[in-house]
């Protein structure tokens, strides 16, 4: 089943355009289960960290924390383990089981350093449903790079010239051929 890929750099709109796609989906009744991690700021605006989001429930927890003490750091950020790999591991777990499309945002250098997020993600590039995955540009992972480009896929690389038609035209088109092969019609 094919990938939908998202990439682009940083602060580029990747999950401005994950959100405005798994928003149609759900909107039409297609069942989405997957996770994303948005950044959180402060009352100042600065970045105190990356939540963790069950797409299917809406669950939340910390993914990383600034000057968390963790014995995984990416940058300032240490990662909130015990929290973050029980929600992922539900999240992804529910969405083998029960979704029609998986969404991930993001596929990166911090997230794979979570072993139960590798695990997991292994499980859902090994299953037979069309995914939506936003990978980081500095991804150089070898093993997962290969399990995604295995199969079928569309990738799009975002820039400032093409993510307004994209988050115009990119929804419905997915949308269509989901429920193409959803028969949700
Ligand atoms: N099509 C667009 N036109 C103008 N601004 C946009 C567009 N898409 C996103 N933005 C704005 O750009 C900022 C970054 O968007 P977003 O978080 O989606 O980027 P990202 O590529 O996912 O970032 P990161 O690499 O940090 O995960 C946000 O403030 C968002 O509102």
């Amino acid at each position: 089943m094919k990938n939908y890929i998202i990439t682009g750099r940083p602060g580029i709109g990747k999950s401005t355009l994950f959100n405005n796609i798994i928003n149609t989906l759900k909107k039409s009744g297609i069942i989405v289960g997957g996770i994303k991690s948005p950044e959180v700021r402060d009352s100042k605006g600065i970045r105190i960290g990356f939540k963790i989001i069950d797409l299917m429930s809406n669950e939340e927890g910390w993914l990383a924390r600034r000057n968390h003490y963790s014995t995984i750091k990416v940058g300032k950020y240490g990662i909130v383990l015990e929290e973050s790999s029980r929600i992922i591991r539900e999240a992804l777990r529910k969405a083998l089981e029960k979704a029609d499309v998986i969404g991930i945002d993001e596929i990166g250098p911090m997230e794979l350093k979570i072993n139960v997020f590798r695990t997991m993600l292994e499980q859902v590039l090994g299953s037979n449903k069309p995914k939506i995955l936003v990978i980081h540009y500095r991804l150089r992972d070898r093993s997962i790079l290969d399990k995604i480009y295995k199969v079928e896929n569309e990738k799009y690389i975002l820039t400032e010239h093409n993510r307004d038609l994209l988050n115009k035209v990119l929804p419905r088109k997915i949308l269509m051929e989901i429920k193409e092969i959803t028969n949700k019609k």
